[in-house]
């Protein structure tokens, strides 16, 4: 029993016992168990399954009649049906349970009623047209499975007809797809099992033809009392059993079905795959986005510290440099004035010296407030140019509007006082302006020594005061 795999069919069906006669039961018990050979690749009537046992729509049969006969059966493993023929002719299996009478087989089998019948059918191209009688196409080249029953049938009927053997269904709908072959004969449950199983939809059913496969236990000739008992089996089997087994098979879920489940499985693995790479590249997309907002945060952060006076907040004079190149590029070419200024705190060593560093410190942030406060009221730039020397860039026409305004803050300078830690002290400022439309060649640089110049006349006429060097 350990050789047959029988389907679930099986145990949906009542199975009386010992429908064998006495004296048949004798013939079994005094004999070794009997050796029964099948073709082990053709599903869904039978094949050997990787365990090594025997399944399909003859298992079921066989698995009834085993035990409604009480036998004791051997499965004798062969490698195709070629070979199962072979070991038939050669004496080595007793009897086959699924087989076909042919003249070619009577010559050393024996066999019992049919007892599955399928009918026979011509596969073609889907893009074929239907063949309704086979003699109309003999002429093409027909596969056929090797030493099927239907090969010495169809070249009996049909003596010029162009079969092609074929080892396996598959490779007959292969070369019907591939166009070698006009078509593939065969009977219809197995070549139905193998289009379903080839998961390819260019090959279809396109011919019913003459002669059913009869199929019956097919018996060593010389053991008639074999033959007998498995008449008597062979005829237990009621009309509704055999339903239930054909049934199974036609309807059972097929490898392709298999395999259509599985390819739907990685399917929907690579679907959640791709949405989870998507939600991972959205994510990854997220993070950058934001990592880019605190980059540019944090350059912007940069730019201005590296803009910036660290003591006193203003401009650097990087920044008034750059200020002032466009400034002199805009105003030679709209052909405008540009003022600037210069600021220097005046005798502010002495200052340090005497309050120390600390109030100097002091008084160079308290000047940039009072600076950034009065001078920087519109576009003009404010910076700290180094030490205690500090810029003005005004642009536009109201040059005089922006002198006047340096002028009250040298005023106002000179009238507060600074106290810090204790310490009181007043402060004053030379300032030297320049107010001018650059000349077409003037750099930067010479723009402002004019402003500097103007400065170090103002140092040099005793401080405090404001020099405008702008030519009238
Ligand atoms: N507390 C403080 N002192 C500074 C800073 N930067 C420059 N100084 C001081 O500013 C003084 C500038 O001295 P000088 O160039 O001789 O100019 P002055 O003493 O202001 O004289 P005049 O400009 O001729 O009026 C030096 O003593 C520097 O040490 C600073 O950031 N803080």
């Amino acid at each position: 029993a350990a050789d047959i795999g029988s389907s679930e069919a099986v145990s949906l069906l009542d199975r009386p016992m010992w429908v064998l006669e006495v004296s048949q039961q004798a013939y079994l018990m005094e004999r070794e168990p009997l050796t029964f050979c099948v073709d082990p690749d053709w599903l869904p009537f039978e094949a050997i399954d990787e365990a090594g046992r025997y399944v399909g729509m003859g298992a079921d049969f066989l698995a009834l009649m085993e035990q409604r006969g009480a036998l004791e059966l051997e499965l004798l493993i062969t490698d195709s049906w070629s070979e199962t023929l072979q070991r038939a002719r050669d004496g080595d299996c007793d009897f086959l349970p699924l087989a076909m009478a042919t003249p070619g087989r009577e010559q050393y089998l024996t066999f019992s009623e049919p007892y599955l019948e399928t009918p026979s059918v011509l596969a073609t191209r889907s893009d074929g047209p239907y063949v309704r009688d086979i003699a109309a196409v003999t002429h093409q080249p027909l596969g056929i499975m090797k030493d099927f029953s239907f090969v010495e049938i169809y070249r009996q009927r049909y003596p010029d007809i162009n079969l092609v053997e074929v080892d396996s269904y598959e490779q007959g709908i292969e070369g019907v797809i591939e166009g070698r072959l006009f078509g593939l004969l065969g009977n219809m449950a197995s070549i139905r099992y193998a289009i379903r199983e080839s998961g390819n939809g260019q090959v279809k059913i396109n011919g019913r033809l003459e002669g059913d496969s009869r199929l019956s236990v097919a018996v060593r000739q010389d053991k008639p009392e074999l033959l007998a008992i498995f008449q008597t089996l062979v005829a237990s089997i009621s009309a509704a059993e055999r339903q239930v087994i054909i049934n199974h098979w036609y309807g059972q879920t097929s490898g392709v079905a298999a395999a259509d489940t599985q390819r739907l499985s990685m399917m929907w693995a690579l679907l959640v795959l791709v949405s989870l790479s998507i939600v991972l590249l959205l994510y990854w997309g997220y993070r950058l986005r934001l990592l880019n907002r605190g980059l540019e945060a944090t350059n912007q952060r940069l730019t201005h510290l590296n803009r910036t006076d660290a003591l006193t907040g203003l401009f650097n004079r990087l920044h008034f440099d750059d200020c002032l190149a466009q400034a002199m590029t805009r105003a030679k070419r709209n052909n405008t004035r540009l003022s600037v200024a210069m600021i220097d705190l005046d005798h502010f060593k002495r200052l340090n010296d005497q309050y120390g560093h600390a109030f100097g410190d002091h008084c160079l942030k308290a000047l940039s407030r009072i600076m950034k406060h009065m001078l920087q009221r519109g576009t003009e730039v404010v910076a700290r140019y180094g030490g205690e020397e500090f810029v003005v860039l005004s642009e536009g026409s109201d040059a005089e509007a922006f002198v006047a305004q340096l002028a009250h803050f040298r005023r106002e300078v000179a009238a507060s006082r600074m106290c810090f830690g204790g310490n009181e002290a007043g402060l004053s400022v030379s300032i030297g302006v320049y107010t001018a439309i650059p000349r077409l060649n003037e750099s930067a640089m010479r723009f402002l020594l004019k402003a500097d110049v103007a400065l170090y006349e103002a140092k040099a006429e005793g401080r405090n005061r404001l020099v405008d060097h702008s030519p009238r």
